[in-house]
C-alpha cells in the first residue's frame, strides 16, 4: 500500500481527483468505483470543479456504486442513490443509466445481490474504486467479521456503524439496520483501489490499518493483500503514525 499523506482534506480531495482525472483522459470508458458517506464529497466538488472548468467528460464511463441502505427507496434524500445525484451525477455529464448502485428496494434482495455482481463482471470489472474506511475497519459496509472471500450481499449493520450515520437521519431508529454491499472479495477484484481517510476520528483506524494484523475483524486489513492500493490521508487521520 502506497500512503501519500497531506496538510488537509481539501489537498487530500485535489490529489485524488487529480489522479482520478488523469485516469480518466487515458481511458475514457474507464469502469469507476464510488463511495458515498463525507469522506468523498470533497473529491466529487473537485471533479465537478474540473468538470466545469476544463470539460473532463464522463459520457463514455460507468460507475459502480459499493453500497445501499436496504428498504429506503431511491427517492428518499437518505438513499446513497439520492447522495450520488446530489453530491456528483447532476453535475457532471455522465449519462444516469450509465450509473450502478444497488437496488435496496428490490423485492428479492438475494437476486439484486446476485445480479449486482454479476452486472460488474459483465462489464469487465471495476478499474479503479474510491473506498473510505469506518472508525470500525469497515470497507463498503463490510462490518468486522465479514469473510474476506464474501460477495455482494446482504449485512447487518453495526450498531457502531447506525450511530455514525445517525448524522444524517432525523433520529437512531430512521437509520436502516441492513445494507446491501459488495463484498470484499468484490472489492479485491477491482483492479486499483483509492483508499481515502480523513479527520481525527479515523486516526486509530488508520494506525490500525497500517501497523496490525490482517485480520476479519479489521475488515480494510485485507487490503495489505492487494496489489494497487493507494492510501490519501490528512494529517489528523495520521496522527497516530
Ligand atoms: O466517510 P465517512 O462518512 O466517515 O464514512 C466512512 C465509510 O462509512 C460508510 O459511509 C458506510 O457507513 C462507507 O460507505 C464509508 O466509506
Amino acid at each position: 500500500m502506497k500512503l501519500i499523506s497531506t496538510s488537509n482534506y481539501e489537498k487530500l480531495s485535489q490529489l485524488a481527483a487529480e489522479e482520478i482525472i488523469l485516469q480518466i483522459k487515458k481511458n475514457p470508458s474507464l469502469n469507476l468505483g464510488l463511495a458515498t458517506g463525507s469522506t468523498p464529497t470533497g473529491l466529487y466538488k473537485e471533479l465537478i470543479r474540473d468538470h466545469k472548468q476544463n470539460k473532463t467528460s464522463y459520457k463514455e464511463m460507468n460507475t459502480f456504486n459499493l453500497d445501499e441502505y436496504i428498504g429506503i427507496p431511491k427517492k428518499d434524500r437518505n438513499s446513497y442513490h439520492y447522495f450520488m445525484c446530489e453530491n456528483l451525477f447532476e453535475h457532471i455529464d455522465i449519462p444516469l443509466d450509465q450509473t450502478h448502485i444497488p437496488d435496496g428496494t428490490a423485492k428479492n434482495l438475494d437476486e439484486e445481490c446476485s445480479r449486482y455482481e454479476q452486472f460488474i463482471n459483465e462489464h469487465g470489472g471495476i478499474d479503479l474504486q474510491i473506498l473510505g474506511i469506518g472508525q470500525n475497519g469497515h470497507i463498503g459496509f463490510n462490518e468486522p467479521g465479514t469473510p474476506f472471500d464474501s460477495r455482494t450481499h446482504i449485512i447487518d449493520l453495526a450498531e457502531s456503524t447506525r450511530k455514525a450515520n445517525a448524522r444524517f437521519f432525523e433520529s437512531l431508529e430512521d437509520v436502516p439496520k441492513q445494507a446491501i454491499t459488495m463484498g470484499i472479495a468484490s472489492i479485491m477484484d477491482c483492479k486499483e483501489i483509492f483508499l481515502l481517510v480523513s479527520g481525527a476520528s479515523k486516526a486509530k483506524a488508520l494506525a490500525r490499518l497500517m501497523n496490525g494484523e490482517i485480520n476479519e475483524q479489521f475488515p480494510a486489513s485485507v487490503l495489505k493483500t492487494h496489489q494497487n492500493v493507494t492510501i490519501f490521508a490528512d494529517k489528523e487521520a495520521t496522527a497516530f503514525l
